[in-house]
Order: C-alpha cells, then structure tokens, then sequence
C-alpha cells in the first residue's frame, strides 16, 4: 500500500493572531489539489479556532502542537483534548524535543498523550530523536527504539498504522545543519524496523514517518526520494505562505 506523503508545519512559539489569519488566508487555496500530499499545519492554541475556520472546506489541516492527557478538570494552564476535537483540530505534535527538554516530558506523558489523542477522534504526530551526544556515540538506533517502544505502547496496530511518526533528531533542528537525507532515511527505517517488531509487517508499511530538522524548500526532494521518508515535519521553513507551499510544491 503507497502511503500518501504528509507535509506538517511546526510554528512553534510564532506569530500573532493577525498573522496567522495572514498566513491561511494565502495559503489555504493554493494547496496542490491533486491530493498528493496531507498538508498540516500545527500552530500555537491560541489561534487554532480562527484557523480551523479559515482552512474549513479546503486541502488544509489544522495541527495543535502540545494537549494534556485528561479532558477536563483542575489542570490550571493546560488544552484539553476533547476541546481540541471539538473546535475541528485533526492533528496534535507529542513529544517534541523541546518539550521533553523544556517542559519535562517523559515517554509516559507522551504515551498518555497520544491515548487520549485517539479518544478524541484526532490523529497524534508522535515526535522522537536524539541527542549530538547521543548520536555521535553511536546510540541513535537503540535510543528511537526505546522512544517508540515505551510511547506507544497499549495503542491497538489498527491506532499505529494510522498515526504519524516524526523523527527529529535534536541536533538538527533549528541548526541549519539538516541530517544528511541517507541518515534521515536509516533512521526512519529503524523507526519502521521497531513498529514491525512491536505491531506486525501491516502496521509498518501504513504508518507514516516524517523527518524533520532543517528542511526547507531546496533540500526536501531529497528526503522524500528516500524509501522511508513519506514526509517533513518542518519548522522555521514552514512560517511564510511562500515556503510551506513551495514544500508542498516539491512533492511529486
Ligand atoms: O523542530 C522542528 C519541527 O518540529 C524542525 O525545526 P526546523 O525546521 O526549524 O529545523
């Protein structure tokens, strides 16, 4: 089965609500229509609702890029997922780099995350990557694996196949310094070895696995040439209509 390749942007921490308008208003009708591609882009809470209602009835989809594990209750600061499902969001990022950096969060938060994602009717884009640290000692492969293992655990294979994995590894992002796309393909590969190994031969040819750190317009066609990348997860190249639809342009 060809998996349909799925292009997500990652905001992070930027813009206004008037840019973000801005932003879906030149966007939204210009998306390749050939439905080669899932275009997603994931931006800050705050303007979600002003986004789902701009991108309804076109090619765009609305990402969040953090929720919380339980729907309602004395969880001061924190988006509840049920509301997410709600107002139309169709994806929610988990386990971002920064994140776990920042904020702490460990593989069961995210585990939780991406159970409570699926009961509401949403699709989560499960983020995992390494350290330079962890990279250079030659540890990638062991550290996704545990990554994986421990972060999807309990989802059913029917929840796997449909999810969307991104590997970002940290050393990358933001960086300029972009994995070469051979390394990008070897690890996404190790990413699909380890649902194979946990969920079965089906569930890892259908999910879909992006990488991410550093993709831009001129060296995307690079990674998605390759077996195991059916997809970007991109974040500084993803904040100007002109960019994010030139990535999207640059999927055949
Ligand atoms: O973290 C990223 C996307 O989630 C990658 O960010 P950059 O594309 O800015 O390197």
């Amino acid at each position: 089965m060809a998996r349909k390749p799925i292009i997500a942007g990652n905001w992070k921490m930027n813009k206004t609500a008037k840019e973000a308008k801005e932003f879906a208003e030149a966007v939204k009708n210009n998306i390749p229509s050939n439905s080669k591609v899932d275009s997603v882009v994931g931006s800050p809470a705050l303007f979600l609702q002003e986004l789902v209602e701009s991108a309804n009835g076109t090619e765009l989809k609305i990402s969040a890029q953090n929720c919380y594990f339980e729907n309602a209750g004395a969880f001061t600061g924190e988006t509840s997922p049920a509301a997410l499902n709600d107002l139309g969001v169709d994806y929610v990022i988990i386990g971002h780099s920064e994140r776990r950096e920042y904020f702490h969060e460990t593989d069961e938060d995210i585990n939780k995350k991406a159970k409570a994602i699926f009961a509401n009717n949403m699709t989560p884009i499960f983020c995992c990557g390494e350290t330079l640290e962890t990279y250079e000692a030659g540890k990638t492969a062991e550290w996704i694996e545990s990554q994986i293992t421990n972060g999807l655990v309990g989802l059913s294979n029917e929840q796997v196949a449909s999810m969307v994995i991104a590997y970002e590894p940290i050393w990358a992002i933001g960086t300029g310094k972009s994995a070469d796309a051979n390394i990008a393909d070897d690890i996404c590969g190790v990413v699909r070895k380890t649902v194979e190994k946990l969920y079965g031969k089906e569930v890892s040819e259908s999910v879909r696995i992006q990488y991410g750190g550093s993709v831009k317009p001129e060296n995307i066609a690079e990674y998605m040439a390759k077996e195991n990348v059916d997809g970007a997860l991109v974040g500084g190249a993803s904040l100007q209509p002109d960019s994010f639809l030139a990535l999207l342009e640059a999927v055949k």
